[in-house]
């Protein structure tokens, strides 16, 4: 299948602001593609550019061969899309919102709306303004994907979803793909994407510093586990497991601090047991440190 979404020297500045420099790359029809990078690297502008509600200051971007900028009305037709923060009318309720905008978009499948609803657990009868930050992000996410597009654009999905209605939206996404829908999703937690994606575009600094299959990512994964004992341990049998970085030893050497990369602790958990660990807790580092770690100010290549 080709190209669905076709990205060439998109640029967007914002006066002396940087916004997006000179991004290039495609979406396949039929896949879903992540678009991960930190606060502030340039994923909402770059998706406001694709919806057509910022014209580019160079390059240029299309969805299914029409210009996102000349043809945007066109685009959105295609189109489902989930703001950063969906806002609208604070005195109608959700049932009200969903139904106007069905109607906009040419009528829409009760039944797949009600089912929606009902999967996220919304009710669709308080009114906008009593809604919680979590609620009108599960109403954005209805009504991106009411009316089956053919491309749902998504800005950060599942900020404000607890982990049951994340687990629901990823089981809605691989549902609608298995249906032939192409997904376009940004985010700024890693494990997300590698959870839900087929390929990823890094962004950072308004740059893309790298577009992967997810597998290939795996190598950016680190973890920090710190092990504590109830006795002095040998610290060079865990300084000497392969995956194990950086180990620092404290408390009279009861208590090991140490990275591990690329994501399997099975060695480390198997050697903490053997010494009777009491603990042992693992952290997620933010992408900022993996982003610190992995690619050079600016992003200017990776040191892999
Ligand atoms: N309207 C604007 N005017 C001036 N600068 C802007 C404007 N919108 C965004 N920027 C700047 O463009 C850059 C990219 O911002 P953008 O919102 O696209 O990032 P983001 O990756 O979506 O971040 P976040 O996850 O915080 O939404 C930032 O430096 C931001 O300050």
């Amino acid at each position: 299948m080709g190209a669905l979404i076709d990205v060439q020297g998109l640029t967007k500045s914002y006066g002396r602001n940087r916004g997006i420099v000179d991004l290039t790359f495609q979406v396949e029809e039929g896949e879903i593609f992540g678009f991960l990078g930190p606060n502030g690297a340039g994923k909402t502008t770059t998706i406001r550019t694709l919806m057509g509600f910022l014209r580019p200051s160079a390059g240029r971007a299309t969805i299914a061969g029409l210009d996102c900028w000349a043809q945007s009305t066109a685009v959105k037709r295609l189109v489902g899309y989930l703001p950063s923060e969906f806002a609208f009318d604070p005195g109608m309720t959700g049932a009200q919102i969903l139904s106007y905008l069905g109607h906009l978009r040419g009528g829409v499948d009760r039944r797949y709306v009600a089912a929606l609803c009902d999967r996220l657990d919304f009710d669709p009868g308080k009114r906008f303004r009593e809604y919680s930050r979590g609620n009108r992000q599960k109403l954005g996410i209805i009504q991106a994907f009411m009316h089956r597009p053919r491309l749902l654009i998504l800005d950060e999905p599942t900020g404000g979803l607890d982990p049951l209605n994340q687990q629901e939206f990823y089981r809605i996404l691989r549902e609608v793909q298995a249906e032939g829908a192409t997904v376009f999703l940004s985010s700024h937690i890693l494990p997300e994407v590698e959870h839900t994606c087929q390929r990823v575009g890094i962004v950072r600094d308004g740059r893309l510093v790298e577009i992967n299959e997810v597998e290939q990512l795996k190598r950016l994964r680190q973890q920090t586990v710190v092990v504590t004992f109830g006795r002095q341990v040998p610290s060079e049998e865990f300084a000497s497991l392969p995956e194990v970085e950086d180990l620092k030893v404290e408390r009279d050497g009861r208590e090991l601090h140490l990275h591990v990369r690329g994501g399997d602790l099975s060695a480390v958990i198997r050697k903490a047991a053997e010494y009777n660990a009491q603990n042992l807790t693992v952290q997620e580092p933010s992408l900022e440190e993996i982003f610190m770690r992995f690619y050079e100010p600016e992003g200017v290549g990776a040191r892999a």
